[in-house]
């Protein structure tokens, strides 16, 4: 199509072109699409022209992910600078209204990337947890109060808790969805494209592991978290016509274990498809230092996870994503020369049940492994991250090897590949 001088301009993409949700189940370019995916939440900081950018291992870690077949990328879009030392640094946010145009260029030379991979990636906008600043950096700003690090005060419950007053504070929402704008009406620097017009995005999440406070999230806290997510889906809706929403909550372990407020929370037409996240020994079902005398019970409690959210999305007559999950490496150790041997086990149980209920017609539409270490190494002898060190798949919040899988876990990586050709072989 010739523009008025003549430039040639890229025709808008076809609405075919993006994935979208046909009844319960994902479509793109006429095709059935599964996610065989990986969270590589990092992707957009290697992707930064200098400073922690590492453009050369991205296009690595991204050749190399292609190859065993994963299609999808689940990745951080927004960080916030904060004094938390569980938190990455440099942030995309350095304070409100303030902004890191370099770190913001490395997402745009992520999806550049991805294109020409045909890949596709969910961005998300916040976190609930602190190793990306995330809602209580939010109300650092907005009401003065301390970043809370559970690394150091130990108590996840009042962090929590007080967390979900991100909801609440008018200021907090009002520069978070200034940047969902920054980010949404985005037109990428490398490929010259808009967001809103990027076929490669597959959705917009409100948040890593949004929660309604904690476990005893009371009435008025959970109809708040509803309205929320109800309110911000639609927001993002109004800028972007083309890409689906997200939540990213966790499921039932997200929701104060309350299956009606999980419905509630994702009936709403503004939120597309449903997620996931499941976490053995996170949630105390599995303990790597007693692996035998506790493996029945992680796989038990599991399995129900796998399949009674399954059931749930079809309730709403919605997709849904495991779009987390993991298990540590045999010993337990963070160490790269550890075995992966109950890893592989668990997640060959995972995907089993992915890619067998997704064969038979049921709404799950694919997964997404806990995560891309890559060529990444631990770089301190207590595996804990400090600016300056290698990114791997577990954030700075926790030892860098706990939930990683390195170019090295051979086993790991045939087993997902495995998988990978299973799910992209189904036709629908
Ligand atoms: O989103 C998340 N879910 C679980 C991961 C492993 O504990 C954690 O690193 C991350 O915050």
């Amino acid at each position: 199509m010739l523009g008025a001088v003549g430039i040639v301009e890229a025709a808008p993409a076809a609405k075919s072109d993006f994935v979208t949700v046909k009844n319960t189940h994902f479509a793109r370019k006429g095709q059935a699409y599964y996610i065989v995916g990986a969270n590589f939440w990092y992707g957009g900081y290697l992707g930064a022209a200098s400073g922690v950018g590492e453009r050369a291992r991205l296009l690595k870690e991204l050749d190399n992910m292609k190859a065993i077949g994963i299609n999808n990328l689940r990745v951080l879009a927004v960080s916030e600078k904060t004094e938390m030392k569980s938190a990455v640094s440099p942030a995309t946010t350095n304070a409100p209204g303030q902004y890191d145009e370099e770190l913001l260029a490395g997402l745009d030379f992520l999806m550049a990337e991805v294109a020409k991979r045909d890949m596709t990636v969910v961005l998300y906008l916040n976190n609930f947890w602190q190793w990306s600043g995330g809602m209580t950096q939010y109300l650092n700003w907005f009401e003065g109060t301390p970043a809370l690090d559970p690394n150091v005060t130990k108590d996840y419950d009042t962090f929590m808790q007080k967390n979900a007053g991100f909801y609440r504070n008018a200021d907090a929402q009002a520069e978070y969805r200034n940047v969902i704008a920054k980010i949404v009406k985005r037109v990428n620097t490398i490929t010259g494209k808009p967001y809103t017009e990027d076929t490669h995005i597959l959705s917009w999440q409100l948040a890593n592991e949004p929660r309604p406070g904690n476990g005893k999230a009371t009435p008025e806290e959970k109809a708040v978290y509803v309205k929320w997510i109800d309110d911000v889906a639609g927001y993002i809706h109004s800028l972007d016509k083309n890409h689906l929403v997200s939540s990213g909550s966790e499921g039932l372990a997200g929701s104060a274990q309350d299956a009606q407020l999980y419905l509630d929370a994702h009936r709403t037409r503004n939120i597309d498809y449903l997620t996931y996240h499941l976490w053995p020994k996170n949630w105390g079902w599995f303990d790597s230092n007693n692996p035998s005398g506790t493996w029945d019970n992680a796989i038990v409690k599991s399995h129900d996870y796998l399949n009674s959210h399954i059931e749930l999305a079809k309730k709403l007559g919605k997709p849904i994503v495991l779009e987390e999950f993991g298990l540590d490496r045999d010993g337990p150790s963070f160490s790269i020369k550890a075995t992966t041997k109950i890893r592989d086990r668990f997640y060959r149980e995972v995907f089993e049940i992915v890619a067998t209920r997704a064969s038979k017609g049921d709404p799950i539409a694919g997964f997404n492994f806990w995560a891309w270490g890559g060529a990444g190494r631990a770089a301190n002898a207590d595996y804990w991250w400090k600016p300056g060190n290698d990114f791997v798949g577990d954030p700075p919040q926790e030892e860098q090897g706990l939930y990683s899988v390195f170019d090295s876990d051979v086993s790991s990586l045939l087993l997902i590949k495995e998988y990978a050709d299973r799910l992209n072989a189904i036709k629908r």
